[in-house]
């Protein structure tokens, strides 16, 4: 039985590029807005003084400073009655709530002065008469009134909009469980919200970065001919493309950190030049090196981990290139001599990923913000952090390098300032922990300045179980810091004895004068080869080009492993395979002989028995290699594709067959159909006369469709449509 089946060969590539492109431009945006907001932040708040003049009513990101309160400020018989040797639970400990009242800044104006956070009533008192009949009500600033902080104020530095602020009317913005914690569970967790979003930007891209890479497309074969005096027939003489550039990610020992990812996003490796005539082959594309400092976790974007790279100069194959296409050359056989037959390159993979930065330290140096840890790494290595007498100086991990001799070396981190509530999202939260991970050890320098160096120690500790349960049970070393000053040489003994109790044996040391530090190193030293003995073990070879040997196996999937689905509501047939969909991508239907080859596939590879089989009749659409580009289905007709008024119609992508099957492939591929070559016109007229003898309604759409340019010398002027909305197939 005759029947007639219209192949539309589709590559069904997926394309993410021009949605990526939106994502990242309005992305990109949203970032510099943030960027710019948070550099303003930065400048304006990152470096608080004591009593910053920032109103709570500003707009901006929200980010907390807080310094743990001084034991005796609060007089809580709770605290009071912990003994030195007992392990202080803060979580337990209660805080009494703090009222607090809004000053309307309009207020503040009249008075003459700029109401500010952590100005308490005995302070306004004292300078100001205090107008007791304010409205609660009011839009304000929020007026701590109870207890006199001093340099432990809390501030709450751009604390986002006015707002969220007049919810608090309540009193419970400085609730009963400790700083900025609402009484309401609702309410902490938009704080905490709050405080991810004020996260500078700088910070959130030091670790983290999501780029887009794409391998190198193949380049084209050609056609062509020898054409030489003296050499009749010289033959066919059309070079293959040259192979699409690969992906590469190598590790570059002096970078440490995904910055430079921030603002380049997009990698693509170089594309295989086209081949030429005289059998000349085109180049290949130039390989891509994407670097990234050790220490980087690459995943495929919300997917599984493809590797680590972990040591400088390792280097992983993460994507090949694409095939160059093959020339007409390639195709000469014995029984076609002269074929005019060449492919298309084949596409280069393409991906989006996600780096995750987890440094590579032998010690990291933990504790609460202020404690002199920066001054410590600086005093050992050669590292130059920025040091200074307020919290979170340090907003990035630094890393120094230790040398005890000339082979012994060991890495430090000097990570962010951790507070109580870090894993609330105070402070810099404790997000930063992971680069303490890949640490052996960990060195917890305790501000013996502090009034309260317990329990400074056991909030920090508290913070990294909450953190990961692992990286407290770290081997780490307690080091009781700034012995310099009088006051804390004094406390140290009672802390030392405190922490015999419980059975550390902590260090003293004065990070400034340098005393005691070597004593610290060395134990840390120490302490790193022992543990390094103790899970001393041998890992086999890593294979960090399994990703794309993983692809080069996909690609070269057989033809003959195909799926056939059938939509009976359109009569459309899908037949999807990894091998057909490449083979479709890479048929350069530009050429008469591609047709006829890509339907010798198709009978050889078995698409058109199983079709046969499944029961395909005639004038169903069959769309091969991928679902069509653009299609707009519904109504009549059985399926449309719109084209845009370009000629090209997006070639690559859509490719469209119509045969019938009386024995002769009477028409070609779209592209053909509108060329002006007079070798398409048989085909075309055929194809037509054909399909009103037995009636087919595709002829009058056919005829749209396919005889503008074909016969536009013929035909009236009517039957031009521009747009070539091409509605095919009955
Ligand atoms: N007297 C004295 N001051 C010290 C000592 N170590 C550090 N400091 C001072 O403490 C302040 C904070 O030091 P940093 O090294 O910046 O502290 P940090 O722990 O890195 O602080 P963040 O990065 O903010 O978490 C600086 O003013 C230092 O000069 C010390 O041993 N003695
Ligand atoms: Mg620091």
């Amino acid at each position: 039985m005759a029947f007639s089946a219209v192949f539309s060969g589709t590559v069904m590539q997926f394309k993410p590029l021009s949605a990526s492109r939106r994502e990242t431009n309005s992305s990109g945006q949203r970032v510099s807005t943030k960027i710019t907001k948070a550099r303003k932040q930065k400048s304006r708040n990152f470096r608080p003084p004591p009593n910053p003049p920032q109103s709570a009513g500003e707009g901006g990101e929200a980010t907390t400073f807080t310094r743990l309160p001084p034991k005796d400020d609060f007089g809580f018989d709770d605290l009071a009655s912990h003994s030195v040797s007992q392990v202080v639970k803060l979580a337990d400990i209660k805080f009494p709530a703090i009222k607090t009242k809004k000053i309307d800044p309009s207020h503040g104006e009249k008075r003459g002065f700029a109401p500010k956070i952590g100005v308490t009533e005995e302070e306004l008192s004292l300078d100001h008469e205090v107008d007791d009949g304010f409205d609660d009500e009011d839009e304000g600033i929020v007026k701590k009134v109870g207890y006199d902080y001093g340099r432990y104020e809390l501030y709450e530095v751009g604390s986002g909009n006015d707002d969220d602020d007049d919810d608090d009317d309540d009193g419970d913005f400085y609730g009963d469980e400790g700083f900025m914690v609402s009484g309401d569970e609702d309410e902490e967790e938009e704080g905490v919200k709050e405080k991810e979003k004020g996260v500078p930007a700088v910070m959130r891209c030091f670790d983290r970065a999501k780029i887009f890479v794409k391998a190198g497309d193949g380049g084209n074969g050609v056609v062509a001919f020898r054409r030489e005096k003296f050499v009749p027939l010289g033959g066919p003489s059309g070079g293959d493309g040259g192979r699409g550039g690969n992906v590469y990610m190598e590790v570059d020992g002096t970078m440490n950190s995904l910055l430079p990812f921030r603002k380049s996003v997009h990698f693509r490796a170089g594309r295989g030049s086209h081949g030429q005539g005289q059998q000349k082959s085109g180049a290949k594309g130039e390989d891509l090196v994407v670097k990234v400092p050790p220490g980087t976790v690459v995943r495929e974007s919300g997917g599984d981990v493809l590797f680590e790279l972990l040591h400088p100069g390792q280097r992983a194959l993460l994507m090949p290139g694409g095939r160059g296409g093959r020339g007409n050359a390639s195709f000469k056989t014995g029984m076609n001599k002269a074929p005019k037959i060449a492919e298309n390159g084949e596409e280069g993979p393409e991906m989006w990923l996600e780096l995750e930065l987890k440094l590579v330290a032998d010690v990291g140096i933990v504790g609460a913000p202020n404690a002199g840890k920066s001054t410590f790494l600086s005093v050992i290595s050669a590292a130059q952090p920025a040091i200074a007498n307020y919290p979170f100086t340090t907003l990035l991990p630094n890393l120094g390098v230790v040398s005890f001799d000339y082979d012994a070396t060991m890495v430090v981190a000097d990570l962010p300032g951790l507070l109580e509530g870090a894993h609330r999202g105070f402070g810099l939260g404790h997000e930063f922990l992971r680069h303490t991970e890949r640490c052996s050890v960990l060195v917890h320098i305790v501000d013996g300045s502090s009034d309260q160096p317990e329990y400074e120690f056991d909030a920090v500790r508290l913070e990294l179980e909450m953190f990961s349960p692992e990286l407290a049970e770290k081997p780490y070393l307690v080091v009781y810091n700034k012995m310099d000053l009088p006051e804390t040489s004094e406390n140290w003994p009672s802390f030392r004895d405190a922490l015999r109790a419980r059975g550390f044996d902590p260090f003293c040391m004065s990070a400034v004068t340098r005393n005691g530090t070597k004593e610290v190193m060395n134990a840390a030293y120490e302490l790193v080869q022992k543990n390094a003995a103790d899970t001393d073990g041998y890992e086999g070879p890593i294979d960090l080009n399994y990703v794309a040997d993983k692809m080069q196996k996909e690609r070269a999937a057989p033809l003959d492993e195909f799926e056939i689905m059938h939509d009976s509501s359109t009569s459309s047939w899908h037949v999807e395979g990894a091998g057909l969909q490449r083979f479709v991508q890479m048929t350069n239907w530009r050429y008469n002989d591609s047709d006829r080859r890509f339907q010798h596939v198709m009978e050889a590879c078995g698409v058109n028995k199983s079709l046969k089989k499944r029961g395909v009749k005639e004038g169903d659409t069959v769309v091969v290699g991928g679902t069509p580009a653009t299609q707009v289905g519904g109504g009549q007709q059985n399926q449309m594709n719109e084209f845009d008024s370009d000629h090209h119609l997006s070639r690559a992508r859509t490719q469209i067959l119509n045969y019938l099957s009386i024995g002769v492939s009477t028409a070609r591929s779209m592209d053909s159909m509108i060329s002006p070559k007079s070798s398409t016109l048989f085909p075309l007229v055929f194809a037509f006369l054909y399909s009103h003898l037995v009636g087919w309604k595709c002829a009058s759409s056919l005829q749209i469709c396919a005889l503008p340019r074909a016969l536009s010398r013929r035909c009236s002027r009517k039957l031009l449509n521009p747009g070539f909305t091409v509605t095919m197939y009955r």
